[in-house]
């Protein structure tokens, strides 16, 4: 049984589709970065999964059971972009409160240890530092011991240590077994912490797979070399190029295979080729290429 699925999930407000009749299997024990662009449908689907709104068409189910039901009965733990601390209560205070609703809670000093709070657990909310703020939520996020745990951006306006200390965080969590899905803005850290990138823009999936497929997938990989003043009418035509760039004196050729089209580069053309390059093309492209097309 899959941790997530959505058969033909569909949900509009008023005339406007936000998410299409989109389908979506997640296994359990998986982290999972759903990517797009602003107003893809990432966070419409998040509260189609957590039960907070209906689809108008098709079934969402977590562990097989409905949303409401698999979150009434502790299965999945949230950490939405909102979400206010009690100022006066300290770290450690806020998630015994929270740990004490669930019926199977983790323990409070495994919970301040994954979320790297034991430093600060005497700390008053309203003396932590923006970061600390959020590793707070994400271990009220996991404080029910979740089999799911979905968080909704969980770095937005994060500096680069605090991002860093709250994928660790998560990955310490996934590694027990547990299924996350993630929504970022942040590209490489879909590509860091996630074995799976699904791409959503539309309200519809347009790629699905390891970051290294999703890279491949679109538009594969760059040669460039230096040119010159050499003219560059040819190289549009070599084979499986699908882009060609021209930029202070080099141009960069896309191909979906690298190895044929230097072959041609070299073989079925005059030009001088100079200082070859090759290149990857990086997430960022990949998903600027996938969600154009969408
Ligand atoms: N409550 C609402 N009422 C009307 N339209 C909405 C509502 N919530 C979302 N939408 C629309 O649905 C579409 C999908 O929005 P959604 O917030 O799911 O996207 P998103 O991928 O999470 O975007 P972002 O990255 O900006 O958070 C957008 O066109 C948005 O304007």
């Amino acid at each position: 049984m899959n941790a997530i699925a959505f058969d033909q999930v569909s949900r509009s407000y008023g005339d406007a589709l936000a998410v299409d009749r989109l389908d979506l299997e997640i296994p359990r024990a998986r982290t999972v970065a759903l990517l797009g662009p602003n107003g893809a449908g990432k966070s419409t689907s998040i509260s189609l999964l957590l039960g907070l709104i209906r689809p108008t068409s098709g079934t969402v189910r977590v562990f097989g059971r409905t949303p409401e039901e698999a979150v009434s009965g502790g299965e999945v733990g949230a950490m939405l972009q909102d979400g206010t601390l009690i100022p006066e209560l300290t770290v450690a205070e806020t998630v015994d409160f929270i740990r004490r609703l669930y019926p199977r809670p983790l323990g409070l000093a495994e919970i301040l240890r994954i979320a790297d709070l034991t430093e600060v657990a005497k700390r008053r909310a309203d003396r932590l530092s923006g970061g600390q703020i959020q590793r707070v939520r994400f271990a009220l996020a996991i404080a029910g011991a979740p089999r799911l745990l979905v968080l909704d951006e969980p770095t937005a306006a994060m500096d680069v240590e605090s991002r860093r200390r709250l994928w660790a965080s998560m990955r310490a969590y996934a590694a027990d077994g547990h299924t996350v899905l993630f929504t970022t803005h942040y590209l490489e850290e879909a590509d860091e912490n996630a074995d799976r990138v699904i791409v959503i823009a539309r309200g519809k999936v347009v790629a699905d797979g390891t970051a290294a497929e999703i890279k491949a997938g679109a538009g594969g990989q760059t040669a460039s070399f230096a040119i010159g003043g050499q003219p560059s009418g040819a190289l549009a035509t070599l084979p499986h190029v699908s882009g060609v760039e021209l930029r202070s004196g080099r141009a960069t050729l896309r191909t979906a295979d690298l190895d044929a089209t230097i072959a041609a580069l070299y073989r079925g053309t005059t030009l001088d080729v100079r200082d070859l390059r090759i290149g990857g093309a990086d997430l960022e492209e990949a998903f600027l290429a996938l969600t154009r097309e969408a």
